[in-house]
Formats: C-alpha cells, sequence, structure tokens
C-alpha cells in the first residue's frame, strides 16, 4: 500500500462505513433469512398439519357416509334371516363396502340366497368381536377392526396385514335390537384410504412426504404407503416408531385438529379420525421442506454483495468529495510554511468542521504572518543597531558563533556570513589558553558575574590584536539561552601600558634595568629565599668624564650604550643586567659559585674595555671597576648586600681601577646589621 494511503482519512472513514455495512447487511440479511426461516417453517407446519388433518376429514367423511347408507340400509331391515345381503340387492352398498352381512345378536351371520359367507369373518367370529358385542349391548352403530382370519388385529405398532374395517349398525324393533347388519372393508392402499396415504402436499418440488399411515387409537397400523424416493424403507419405518414412541408418551392423542412434533430432520404430524379413533400419520423431510430458503439465502447473499460493492463505490465518492476540502486545507497548510502564498489566501471554503478547521487555521495563519512581520522589524533593527554599533557584536549559542555584527567581522576579517557556525575558540591567538580563557569565561557567568577580560585575538589573514572581551547571558540564569560578547581593539592602550610599565623598570638610553628595575629583581631573589650561591657585581666605569667632557655627551652616551652591549653580551640570559644610573652598572649572577662569579666579573672586566666605539676619527674606550659581593643570609636585605658590593668597587676604584674586588670580611661585617 502507498505511504500516502498508509492512514488516510478518506480509506480509514471508508473502511469503517464498509464494515459498518457489512455488519449490519449481514445482520438485517441474518435476521431476515432467520424471519424467513421462522415463518417458512410455521407454513410449513401449518399446511402439513392441513394436509393430514384434510386427510383426517376425509376419512372420516368418508366412513361417516358409509355409516349412513349401512344405517339407511339397516331402516329396510324387516326380517333379517330373509333380507338380502348380495351386492345386487344393495349396488349403492356394494360401492362402499367389500361385503355386506345381517346377524343376529347372538353373532350368527343369516345366510343370504344370493350372497357368499362375509368377507373373511368365519363362522361365529362375530360373537367374540368386542365390536359387534358393544353394538349389540349398547344398540348403536360401531366401526372395528378385524384380522381377515378372524383373529384380532396384531400387537401395537405392528402393520396389520389384510385387515378388515367392519362397520356395524343394530337393527332395533321396538327399541330392541332384532339383528346387526355390517358393512366389511378391506383395509388396503386403495379404496376408503387410498388418497389418504397417497403424496403429501407440493411445494413447487414435488409431492415430499416421506410417509404415509394409518392405524388405530392403539397405534397399530391399519395401512402404511410407500416410503418417499430417495428415504429407504428401514429409515421411514423408523421415523413412524419413533413418532409413535414420542406420541405414545404424550398419552396417544386422538386429536381431529392434529398435533404436530419436530423429530430432527422429520416434520411429524398425527391427525385423528373420530369415530373409529384411528390416526393419520405423515412425516416430512424438513430440510426438503425449506429448500426454497437456501435459494432465498443464495439470492439475498448476491443482492447483499452487489448493494454492498455499488454502495462502496459510492462511499467512496461521497467521502472523496466531501473530504476535497480537507486535502486542499492541507496543500495550503504545507503551502504556509515554505510562505509561497500571502497568509489570507487559498484558504478553503467549506461547511462543518473542516470549514471551521480552515477558518481556524487561517485565523492562525494571519497571527503568525503579524507575528512575523513584528519579528522583522525587530531583527532589522536589531541588526541596523548591530551595524552601527562601534563595538564588535556577537550571539553564541553553546560554544558557537550564530550571529555577528559588521564589526565583529572587520575586527577578524571576515566575512560577517563566514563567522556564523565557527566554534569560538578559533577566534583567540593562543590556541593553548583558548580552552582556559572559555572556562573562564562559564565561571562568570555560572556566578552570575558578566566576564570581561583582555586577550589576544586572531584576525582570520594570520595576524593577531589586543580585544578587550565582554561576555554576558543573553538571558541570566538561563545558559541555553545563549550569550552575548563584545569585542573591541585594545592593541593602542595595551601597547602603551606595556610601554609605560617597561619604562618604569627599564633604562631608556641602554634598555638595561633601570636602579628600580634591578632593585625588584634583587628583591625577589632575596625574598624567594634562593639557597644557591648568587653574585652581586657592581661596576663603575673608570674615567668616563673625559670622554663627555671632550668628546660630548652623545659620544658619552654611545660609550654607555656599547658597554650596556658588551655586559649584556658577557652573561647568561637569566642573568640580570642594569644600568643603576650615571656610568654604574650592576649584574645579578644567580645560581654562581664564588670563583665562577669572580672569574666571570674578571671576563666582564674585559669585556668593557675591549669595547669600542668610533667617534669623528677617534676610537673611544674606557675601563671598569668591579667590586663583588655574595649574597649572605647574615645579610637579611638587598640593600645591605648592595653597600657590600659598592663597598668592594669603592675598594677596587681606590686600588688604581680597572679591577676586580671582593667584598672583604669586614665589608661583609660592615654590611651585616650592627
Ligand atoms: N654622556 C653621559 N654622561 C653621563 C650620564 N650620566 C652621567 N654622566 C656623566 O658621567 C660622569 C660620571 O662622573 P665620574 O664617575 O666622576 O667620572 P669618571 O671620569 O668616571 O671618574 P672615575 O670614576 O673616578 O674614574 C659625569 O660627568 C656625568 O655627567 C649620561 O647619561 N650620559
Amino acid at each position: 500500500m502507498p505511504a500516502r494511503w498508509r492512514g488516510s482519512l478518506l480509506l480509514r472513514l471508508t473502511l469503517g462505513s464498509l464494515l459498518v455495512g457489512v455488519l449490519a447487511t449481514a445482520m438485517i440479511s441474518g435476521l431476515l433469512i432467520r424471519d424467513a426461516e421462522r415463518e417458512t417453517e410455521a407454513r410449513v407446519r401449518q399446511v402439513v398439519l392441513q394436509d393430514a388433518v384434510h386427510g383426517a376429514a376425509a376419512l372420516s367423511r368418508r366412513l361417516i357416509e358409509r355409516q349412513q347408507s349401512l344405517q339407511a340400509a339397516a331402516q329396510t331391515v324387516r326380517d333379517p334371516a330373509r333380507w338380502d345381503a348380495s351386492s345386487d340387492a344393495h349396488p349403492g352398498l356394494a360401492v362402499m363396502f367389500d361385503d355386506i352381512f345381517v346377524a343376529d345378536p347372538q353373532g350368527r351371520v343369516f345366510p343370504s340366497p344370493n350372497d357368499d359367507p362375509p368377507l373373511g369373518i368365519p363362522p361365529g367370529a362375530l360373537a367374540r368381536q368386542a365390536g359387534f358385542l358393544t353394538t349389540v349391548q349398547e344398540a348403536r352403530p360401531l366401526i372395528w377392526l378385524l384380522q381377515s382370519d378372524g383373529i384380532s388385529p396384531g400387537r401395537p405398532g405392528a402393520a396389520t396385514a389384510g385387515a378388515l374395517a367392519v362397520f356395524t349398525e343394530p337393527v332395533l324393533r321396538a327399541g330392541h335390537v332384532q339383528a346387526v347388519l355390517g358393512g366389511v372393508l378391506r383395509l388396503g392402499r386403495t379404496g376408503l384410504m387410498g388418497d389418504v396415504v397417497e403424496a403429501g402436499p407440493d411445494f413447487g418440488e414435488g409431492a415430499i412426504s416421506q410417509l404415509l399411515a394409518v392405524t388405530d387409537g392403539q397405534g397399530r397400523r391399519l395401512v402404511e404407503g410407500e416410503a418417499a424416493p430417495g428415504v429407504s424403507p428401514a429409515a421411514s419405518a423408523q421415523c413412524l416408531s419413533e413418532a409413535m414412541r414420542r406420541w405414545r408418551a404424550q398419552g396417544s392423542p386422538v386429536e381431529p385438529a392434529g398435533v404436530v412434533w419436530l423429530d430432527g430432520d422429520q416434520i411429524v404430524v398425527a391427525a385423528g379420525v373420530p369415530g373409529p379413533d384411528w390416526v393419520v400419520w405423515r412425516a416430512y423431510s424438513r430440510a426438503v421442506m425449506v429448500a426454497p430458503l437456501d435459494v432465498l439465502r443464495e439470492r439475498s447473499l448476491r443482492w447483499a454483495l452487489g448493494t454492498w460493492a455499488g454502495l462502496s463505490l459510492v462511499l467512496l465518492l461521497y467521502l472523496g468529495w466531501q473530504l476535497s476540502p480537507l486535502a486542499k486545507l492541507e496543500r495550503r497548510v504545507v503551502a504556509l510554511l515554505d510562505g509561497a502564498q500571502a497568509a489570507d489566501e487559498g484558504w478553503p471554503i467549506a461547511r462543518g468542521e473542516i470549514g471551521a478547521l480552515s477558518a481556524t487555521l487561517h485565523s492562525v495563519a494571519l497571527a503568525l504572518a503579524d507575528k512575523d512581520n513584528e519579528n522583522r522589524q525587530l531583527l532589522e533593527r536589531l541588526e541596523s543597531v548591530m551595524a552601527a554599533a562601534p563595538l564588535g557584536l556577537a550571539f553564541l549559542r553553546g560554544d558557537r558563533l550564530s550571529l555577528v555584527n559588521a564589526e565583529m567581522a572587520r575586527l577578524l576579517g571576515y566575512e560577517p556570513r563566514a563567522l556564523s557556525g565557527l566554534p569560538a575558540r578559533v577566534l583567540l591567538a593562543d590556541a593553548g589558553e583558548a580552552d582556559r580563557v572559555l572556562g573562564a569565561i562559564q565561571g562568570a557567568l555560572r556566578t552570575g558575574q558578566a566576564y570581561v577580560g583582555e586577550h589576544r585575538f586572531l584576525r582570520l589573514q594570520g595576524s593577531s590584536f589586543w580585544g578587550q572581551l565582554h561576555a554576558s547571558e543573553v538571558r541570566p540564569g538561563e545558559p541555553e539561552a545563549g550569550m552575548v560578547w563584545t569585542l573591541s581593539d585594545i592593541t593602542t592602550q595595551v601597547q602603551s601600558r606595556h610601554q609605560l610599565e617597561w619604562s618604569a623598570t627599564h633604562d631608556a638610553l641602554t634598555g638595561l634595568l633601570n636602579r628600580r628595575g634591578f632593585e625588584e629583581r634583587m628583591a625577589r631573589f632575596v625574598e624567594g629565599r634562593q639557597r644557591r650561591p648568587t653574585a652581586l657585581l657592581i661596576i663603575d666605569l673608570d674615567h668616563f668624564k673625559p670622554i663627555n667632557d671632550s668628546e660630548g655627551h652623545p659620544a658619552g652616551d654611545a660609550m654607555l650604550q656599547a658597554v650596556a652591549a658588551a655586559l649584556s653580551e658577557g652573561v647568561r640570559a637569566s642573568d640580570a643586567v642594569g644600568r643603576l644610573g650615571g656610568d654604574e652598572f650592576a649584574v645579578l649572577l644567580e645560581g654562581c659559585p664564588p670563583q665562577w662569579a669572580q672569574r666571570l666579573a674578571q671576563k666582564l672586566l674585559e669585556r668593557v674595555q675591549a669595547a669600542r666605539v668610533p667617534w669623528n676619527g677617534r676610537v673611544l674606550q674606557v675601563g671598569a671597576s668591579i667590586g663583588l659581593a655574595m649574597w649572605d643570609e647574615r645579610m637579611g636585605s638587598a640593600q645591605r648586600w648592595n653597600h657590600a658590593a659598592d663597598q668592594a668597587c669603592y675598594e677596587a676604584k681606590r686600588s688604581g681601577r680597572a679591577a676586580v674586588r671582593c667584598s672583604s670580611a669586614e665589608a661583609l661585617d660592615e654590611a651585616l646589621p650592627g
């Protein structure tokens, strides 16, 4: 299934409706079919009941007809002994009975001159027949059964082959039974019961009764019909036996209105024949009788399927038509996101929920457009402020730049767009320091402080500059809202400040430490509690004044610079060289044992003496006197140490100059605190 159909509202509504349709159709069809089944079954029961009742009624009518004929004949009997019972004498009765006889009340049959003995009744048998005796004793007509061999009918339920129905009518004279007129009838599938045991009702499929039979009131079978085609006689007999068992269980009712049983696939009807109390039985196959329902079911199914398919198509088209504004709305909302259409254009007009949704989205779109407009104006103002700001401005999200102004880009030598997205750390000139600086910024912001710092920043072109960085959070306490950096170029100020700081501790003429700078260095050593042997040299130039005097002050300056260079080049970079004032220099030799210091002092003396300054055709040179004092903890201060070295220099001067003198024990004592 294509992805766009998966979860499609149209599809779901259609399927849902069809499902409801299927269920409703199935339910209605089911109910209708069930009703039809019930109705058909009721109709079938009614028809088969009527069939059996009509059969019983027809049989009853024939019996009454025969009884009435016999009664009429009995009234013509004047002398029973001479009454002619031949069929020729009574053609009407001959049609109705197989035989006619007249007997005296004792059961003796009067011989008829033109007739055979009564059919199948042996002489003397009548006197033993209850039916005959009842007719005599109660003087009433009766129909009773007799086996053709004169023995009583067989046991109940058994078929009676050749049974006879005997109609007995009393012949009265002065209220007494003078004789009995009898009509004998062979019971069989033809004659009296012929059509009663013939095929049952026709439901369009032909006669469908499986079994037809007539029994007496005790269930003895008088006549049995043929089993229906396709039904075995054994099954018929079994079915009838079962029906009779149930009939007996109900008290063997002989009901002219009929009794119906449902027995599995069988419908069994028993209709009573009043008078002889016979019962007409019919059994029907229920499946055959309700067969038209199968046709109905199949037809219903075809109609249901056809209706369902038609409805599906109509429903699909209808829902598609109804939901088309929704698809239009979807396209319109997509267009809203890419801003392809004006906010108040293209909204579908529809009724109901889709119309309401469209109207709501329309108003949302208008509100968004207003907001967008406001934001754009705000952004324009912000951009103009940023563009006009004399400071570099940048918004950062996390540790990356997200928005920078033109000044920030200019300071760093980038195109403004090229800076967006860069990590802030690349802006710092000292890559090793970047993490420390960014950590310090985060630390300050976490404590609610703005960060201010001076750092070297790197231009895209590779040069660097001193910048003052100010960092603060956009919304205090919400680091996720980002931070704002402002940056200004303070290279000039920093350089001036560095120059001032240098000047305070350095000699402008020689570039060496001045007295203040040198004393600070000495103080740091003393305060540092260094245990390494350290020497202090005080160097005073010999006969420097004559150079000034003869060649002028600039020549003296040049000589001083040459001496400074000679001293600086003669010591390690870690040693400190200073000009304490005038023509007086000092050297601090850290980690230098006394012998080494003495040797180095001598070497420095020689370097000074070797320094040459060509000047106006002359070559200028000077000498030097050097005093040396090793640091001793007992001196306690730089000042005393300096004094000791000064004294040694004085000694060197006094001894004739151009010499190195070490601080004597006396001088040391003098230098020590008194
Ligand atoms: N050219 C120049 N001369 C200076 C400067 N500072 C001090 N002087 C001069 O250096 C001289 C120092 O004097 P002295 O130490 O007595 O001169 P000297 O000839 O070396 O004397 P002795 O040490 O006894 O040999 C003075 O003439 C100062 O004017 C300076 O910065 N430049």
